[in-house]
């Protein structure tokens, strides 16, 4: 693999265990409570991700598809960093924006702007930078009329502009955007589209989830597919 690359998965493995994923759900905890399953934890290990292995060069957009439960997500965890592999390498040569969870970040009682503050320092703008910024993040988020709102009051679709525009204002060279482009109205998704290419011009890599055909095709290079934690084209 060359040396150039911003993200390198060699041999990637992720094991998860079912009854983790289970106890986030009432429904099964109270289903484990009533069967008095206490071995299901030690049960039930499976590999959420089994070999990976890509790598992510300056000006690639790549994408990443596959059924539900095929591992797209935990391969953007692993980038993130929310998580980390069983076993195999990644090799990262520059920072992460991720647009994993949207508004995860947010402080629920603060507004747009002070949001904008406190977000942006976490993606590693200086305060100078978020001040220069401000405007334009504001402009893009096309928030201005809310941006001294607090953002408990509002919507989904605005939360996702807000942490959309502050990524799009992230340092980072790598983006990471999970599934989350198919949820904004079309003017927004065409102008996140457009602003994801030119962020790949400028030396950029995006590791991009959809399961969107026409999402994928109009912006990714590539297309990874995975099915049960492979890649398999
Ligand atoms: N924290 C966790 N603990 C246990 N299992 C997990 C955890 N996170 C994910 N999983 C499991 O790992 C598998 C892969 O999940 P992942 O979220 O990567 O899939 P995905 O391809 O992104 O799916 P989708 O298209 O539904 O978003 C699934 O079986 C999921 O239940």
């Amino acid at each position: 693999m060359s040396s150039d690359a911003l993200l390198i998965f060699s041999d990637v493995w992720k094991k998860y265990s079912r009854a983790e994923a289970f106890h986030r759900s009432i429904r099964e905890d109270l289903s484990c409570f009533l069967r008095s399953d206490l071995n299901l934890r030690n049960k039930d290990e499976f590999w959420a991700l089994k070999g990976a292995n890509f790598s992510l060069h300056p000006g690639e957009c790549v994408g990443l598809t596959g059924p539900n439960g095929a591992g797209k997500s935990t391969i953007l965890k692993l980038v993130a960093r929310v998580t980390s592999p069983s076993s195999g390498d990644i090799r990262q040569t520059a920072k992460v924006a991720p647009l994993i969870e949207v508004g995860a970040g947010f402080h629920p009682d603060l507004t747009g702007r002070q949001n904008i503050y406190m977000n942006g320092t976490i993606i590693g703008l200086s305060l100078s930078d978020i001040r220069k910024q401000m405007t334009s993040i504001i402009d893009f988020s096309e928030l201005a009329e809310f941006i001294d709102t607090p953002v408990k009051k509002y919507s989904s679709g605005m939360y996702l502009k807000l942490a959309v525009a502050i990524a799009f204002h992230s340092p980072a060279k790598i983006l990471l955007v999970d599934e989350i482009l198919s949820v904004a109205d079309e003017l927004f998704r065409n102008k996140c589209l457009e602003r994801i290419r030119r962020f790949c011009e400028a030396g950029g890599g995006v590791v991009l989830v959809s399961h969107d055909q026409r999402i994928l095709n109009s912006v990714t290079d590539r297309t990874i597919r995975l099915v049960s934690g492979e890649i398999v084209s």
